[in-house]
């Protein structure tokens, strides 16, 4: 599942010691990392923890209290024309015009970018894979081709960097597959992405790092995978006789879960049969332990590695200071 971008070193995107304060309130208390070239970075953090004001800074919507955003060493603050020239974003764009074409919506927006011709206009509408319907009227797209269009809108100026906040949301399942596999290819071409999302699973099958945050602090910075293999993670296991297995996991060292309705979804439970064994372990030891337990004679019949959700890492990394 893990994905590889081709990144050079190039440092995109650069924050440091980010804050903002609204009124007597700390929104973003202290936010740093940095993005390169190829990267498709994550900004991961449950509602309100922050994430679109820290995007609004980034793209000079709002004024820091304190701290430095540059892109590609221009700083935003002191040189934010340079700096956002090399910034295309969907998160504050001008509406799209739906009694308009595509093409009609992409030639209003070039308007306002010197250099930007109608070979410009048929590159991006290809790259977007909108070239086939460039040409009808935008309130015939389904919502992940306005998205697209979106898209299309924010690389006209060759941006270095893409900025996306919560891009799949409102897609179906079909919609956020081809829009991950666009960003994909935006990425290997060479372009920075920055992607916010309140869903960890989303993050995790994208991105190459992640900025966790939570209450306006980063938490962490890294791989997803990394980030995930330190937390111990849930394993649901189907074995018969259940409780001779149950008996022979506790006799490992293995933590059998009680409390299973709190800590696991009903429906990853409902998956399952009746008796299924909840542990909580680090997940590289389940290669370990299933020959083992077969060579003792007992049936495996399933082994599940179940994903934290986004609540439950947050909990393990603020040791149960809880999330907003
Ligand atoms: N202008 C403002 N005045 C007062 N409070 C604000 C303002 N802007 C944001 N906040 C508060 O700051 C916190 C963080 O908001 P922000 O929108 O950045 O979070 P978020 O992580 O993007 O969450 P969401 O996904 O819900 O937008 C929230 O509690 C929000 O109510």
């Amino acid at each position: 599942m893990h994905h590889r971008t081709k990144t050079n070193d190039e440092i995109i995107l650069s924050v440091e010691h980010l804050k903002k304060r609204i009124g007597k309130r700390w929104i973003v208390q202290d936010v740093s990392f940095e993005v390169k070239a190829g990267e498709i970075f994550g900004f991961l953090g449950p509602n309100g923890a922050g994430k679109t004001t820290t995007i609004r800074m980034l793209v000079d919507l709002i004024r820091p209290t304190e701290g430095q955003v540059a892109i590609c060493g221009f700083d935003v603050q002191k040189d934010p024309e340079r700096a956002l020239s090399l910034v295309g974003s969907i998160v504050e764009n001008p509406e799209v015009y739906t009694y308009l074409t595509g093409w009609e919506n992409l030639e209003q927006f070039a308007r306002m970018m010197p250099g930007i011709d109608a070979a410009r206009i048929q590159e991006v509408a290809d790259l977007v894979g909108l070239d086939q319907r460039i040409h009808d009227k935008v309130r015939t797209y389904s919502l992940g081709m306005r998205q697209r269009l979106g898209i299309a809108q924010a690389l006209l100026g060759r941006p270095k960097l893409l900025i996306l906040d919560e891009p799949t949301n409102g897609l179906d399942p079909k919609g956020i597959k081809e829009m991950r596999s666009f960003i994909r290819l935006l990425a290997k071409e060479g372009l920075a992405v920055f992607v916010s999302s309140h869903l960890l699973s989303e993050i995790q099958v994208l991105c190459d790092r992640v900025a966790i945050i939570s209450r306006g602090r980063v938490l962490a910075v890294g791989a997803v995978n990394e980030l995930l293999d330190s937390s111990t993670g849930y394993v649901v296991w189907e074995l018969e006789p259940s409780s001779t297995g149950e008996a022979m996991l506790a006799d490992l060292g293995i933590s059998i879960v009680k409390n299973v309705d709190e800590v696991l979804d009903d429906a990853i439970i409902a998956g399952f049969g009746g008796e299924a064994i909840v542990t909580q372990m680090q997940v590289d030891q389940i290669a370990d332990i299933v020959p083992r337990l077969v060579s003792s004679g007992l049936q495996v019949r399933s082994v599940q590695k179940v994903i934290p959700t986004l609540e439950q890492l947050f909990l393990e990394m603020t040791d149960g200071e809880g999330v907003e």
